[in-house]
């Protein structure tokens, strides 16, 4: 058994090379003067390679700020950020959009699929972008893991809202990023709906050797991670391993978050 999971690790991290993403002392600070906010204070924590981590926190507390430095989306004020071994902020703004369009994965609330193309140039949009095409065998393994085979011919408006979310992964996944990034990847969706997408998530990580970091108010969709990080007032508070819902829900009551 161990042999067959060190072999599959090895196999991902050849596919991926060593991936994760960490933070070190990252702070982010908007406005200037008597204005200025410190969203983000001195925050140290890592993604680790091949595991599924989900941000909490009561609102305000940074979440979103925290993933879209991570990803490169928006600029530290101090600290570093990491994605793989490359320290975001020696990037060029050229080099920094390269990485995050072929290392970087993303799934928003809104599926963000443009409704004129198909499942499959949605799913390929990146690479398109990117003037490359995708390795073939990786694209029928996505394809086959999120049950899209039957779809591919078919537009946004022609899918179900689950099915829209599963080609929004497909697209993610497919450059084979170091990190997948879901901002409340499950707020739009119905409750079975949303435990697909969960799901699918949690397959990405197990089957596929997937690193992904998800922003979650919701206990039960936490607990499908790895491990919680929580997040108050721009500080991590707390690391839980191995979560729960009703652990999960006790630790968020005690940040004094009553939703
Ligand atoms: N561009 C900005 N300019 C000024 N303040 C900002 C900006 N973006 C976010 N903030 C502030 O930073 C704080 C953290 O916001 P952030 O969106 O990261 O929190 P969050 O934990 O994701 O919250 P929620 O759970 O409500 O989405 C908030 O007080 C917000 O008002």
């Amino acid at each position: 058994m161990a042999n067959a999971a060190q072999a599959r690790q090895a196999t991902n991290d050849e596919k991926r090379g060593r991936g994760g993403a960490k933070t070190v002392r990252l702070s982010k600070v908007y406005g200037t003067g008597d204005m200025a906010v410190r969203v983000l204070d001195e925050v140290s924590v890592e993604f680790p390679d091949g595991r599924f981590t989900a941000i909490m926190g009561p609102s305000g507390a940074g979440k979103s700020t925290l993933m879209h430095c991570v990803a490169g989306l928006d600029a530290a004020t101090s600290g570093q950020v990491y994605v793989g071994d490359q320290e975001l902020g020696a990037l060029s703004d050229r080099a920094l959009t390269r990485l995050r369009r072929e290392r970087i994965g993303f799934v928003f609330q809104a599926f963000n699929l443009l409704p004129t193309l198909t499942a499959r140039d949605n799913i390929t949009l990146p690479m398109t972008l990117a003037g490359t095409s995708p390795d073939r065998e990786w694209f029928d393994t996505v394809v086959r893991v999120l049950k899209l085979g039957e779809r591919l011919t078919h537009r946004p408006s022609e899918l179900s809202g689950g099915q829209q979310q599963r080609v929004a992964l497909a697209r993610a996944l497919v450059t084979r990023p170091r990190i997948v990034f879901a901002d409340e990847p499950t707020g739009n969706l119905d409750s079975r709906t949303g435990a697909e997408v969960l799901t699918l998530l949690r397959e990405a990580v197990d089957d596929l050797g997937q690193t992904v970091a998800m922003v979650t108010h919701d206990p039960v969709a936490a607990a499908r991670a790895d491990a919680v990080v929580f997040l108050a007032d721009g500080r991590i508070v707390d690391v839980m391993d191995a979560p729960t819902p009703d652990r999960v829900l006790d630790r968020m009551r005690g940040l004094g978050d009553h939703s």
